[in-house]
């Protein structure tokens, strides 16, 4: 951790947890009566997106999805359930995990549908362009917590070793 990373009080896992719950429409199905792909990614998008900026305290753009697979169909009339938490906090970014469970709301049935892992970067405005701004130390609070922020250290290599490869 840098000096004035150091100097951001840190914050709890639990802080920064969000939830967000989704109603199926048919705006949101395809022709199966499925919710769409793109649709579960933008949900996941946002509720990561409120979950970093809680942890960071301030503006914070999406950088990377990792792969996302989708498990099980949620279907028109279900339940979306999403949980983002976030995983390992580095100088400027954050690793958010977010699991999304479909719900059969009358018989409270519910299944796992996906799960990312989505990278967030902090934001500040300098001189009138936004930079990459520090993120708080994150505490873990759990050994499920802790866990997860081991293993984000492989997951940020890979990462940074593919963007490498790109450029
Ligand atoms: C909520 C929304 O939907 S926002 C809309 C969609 N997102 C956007 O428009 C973002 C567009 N992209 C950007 O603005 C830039 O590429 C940024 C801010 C993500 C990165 O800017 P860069 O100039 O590359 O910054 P820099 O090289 O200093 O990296 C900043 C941090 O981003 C991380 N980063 C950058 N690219 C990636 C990536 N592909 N995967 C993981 N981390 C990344 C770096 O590791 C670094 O993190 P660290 O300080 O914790 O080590």
């Amino acid at each position: 951790m840098s000096t004035l990373a150091a100097s951001l009080p840190p914050r709890n896992v639990s802080d920064s947890i969000t939830t967000m719950t989704e109603y199926v429409l048919p705006t949101h199905a395809n022709a199966l009566g499925n919710v769409f792909g793109g649709q579960i990614l933008a949900w996941i998008d946002l509720c990561a997106a409120i979950c970093a900026q809680r942890h960071a305290g301030r503006l914070a753009v999406t950088a990377e999805f990792d792969d996302v697979s989708f498990e099980a169909p949620i279907k028109v009339g279900q339940v979306v359930l999403l949980r983002a938490r976030v995983t390992a906090a580095f100088r400027t970014s954050v690793e958010i995990l977010v699991d999304v469970e479909g719900e059969d709301a009358p018989s409270g049935k519910r299944w796992r549908c996906a799960h990312a892992f989505v990278t967030f970067v902090a934001m500040q405005e300098v001189d009138g362009t936004l930079k990459p701004a520090l993120v708080p130390a994150l505490v873990c609070e759990t050994e499920e917590d802790r866990a997860l922020a081991l293993e984000a250290n492989d997951r940020r290599n890979e990462r940074l070793a593919r963007r490498k490869r790109a450029r």
